[in-house]
């Protein structure tokens, strides 16, 4: 079954405790958290502290995606503040192998994440050890940018290097996934799909999470 996860970075910032309760209802499965630094990527967003602030108000896991430079740093961090996946990216991890068992050293749920342009052969060291394999399917830094197509055949791989292999982890994609680009992604094997702009730019949330899923084929 595919999982939808709504990323808050579309949502509105000033009632997010209601936001959150909003996409429970409406049939999410995880809330995907996007941590921005203004280095890694242009953009400046969130940090621990709104972690902590929403854990609260929802039962959902907490699917943390680091968009930051130094991630070991703020790991810990995370975690504590009631992460329950926490992904990072290969472009920013120079010990890749050493940040995945750090965050499973925190007791949560370990994710690796690649750029468009990254290919998958980058991540295949960790393959065994995660939890989450994360597919940009735009450049990371903005919500509501364009679905880039060329990712499609990196998920068709990842997928298969699962199978061959027994691996365990779900496939998430994330970035331009609307009615029309979900399916594509599902037929390639995407497990979870992260969606900020297609689920609050829509009055009614849990409709547009519904609409996605009845996307697929
Ligand atoms: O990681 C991200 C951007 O770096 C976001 O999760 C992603 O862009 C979601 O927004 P949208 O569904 O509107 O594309
Ligand atoms: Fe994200």
């Amino acid at each position: 079954m595919t999982k939808i996860a709504p990323s808050i970075l579309s949502a509105d910032f000033a009632k997010l405790g209601e936001e959150i309760k909003d996409i429970e209802k409406g049939g999410a499965e995880y809330v995907h958290v996007d941590v921005m630094d203004g280095h890694f990527v242009p953009n400046i967003t969130i940090g621990p502290l709104i972690v902590d602030a929403i854990k609260p108000h929802t039962n959902l896991p907490l699917d943390v995606h680091l968009m930051i430079e130094n991630p070991d740093q703020y790991i810990a961090q995370f975690a504590s503040a009631g992460a329950d996946i926490i992904s990072v990216h290969q472009e920013a991890c120079p010990h890749l192998h050493r940040t995945i068992q750090l965050i499973k050293s925190e007791g949560v749920k370990a994710g690796v994440v690649i750029n468009p342009a990254t290919p998958v052969e980058m991540i295949k060291p960790v393959l065994a050890d995660v939890d989450l394999v994360l597919l940009m399917t735009v450049n990371p830094g903005f919500g509501g940018q364009k679905f880039i197509e060329s990712v499609v055949p990196k998920i068709k791989e990842v997928a298969s290097l699962r199978g061959e292999n027994g691996y365990h982890f779900e496939i998430e994609v994330d970035g331009g996934v609307k009615e029309g680009t979900a399916n594509t992604c599902v037929e390639a094997g995407a497990d979870v799909l992260v969606a900020g702009s297609a689920v609050f730019n829509k009055e009614d949330r849990g409709e547009a999470i519904q609409a996605l899923l009845a996307s697929r084929v």
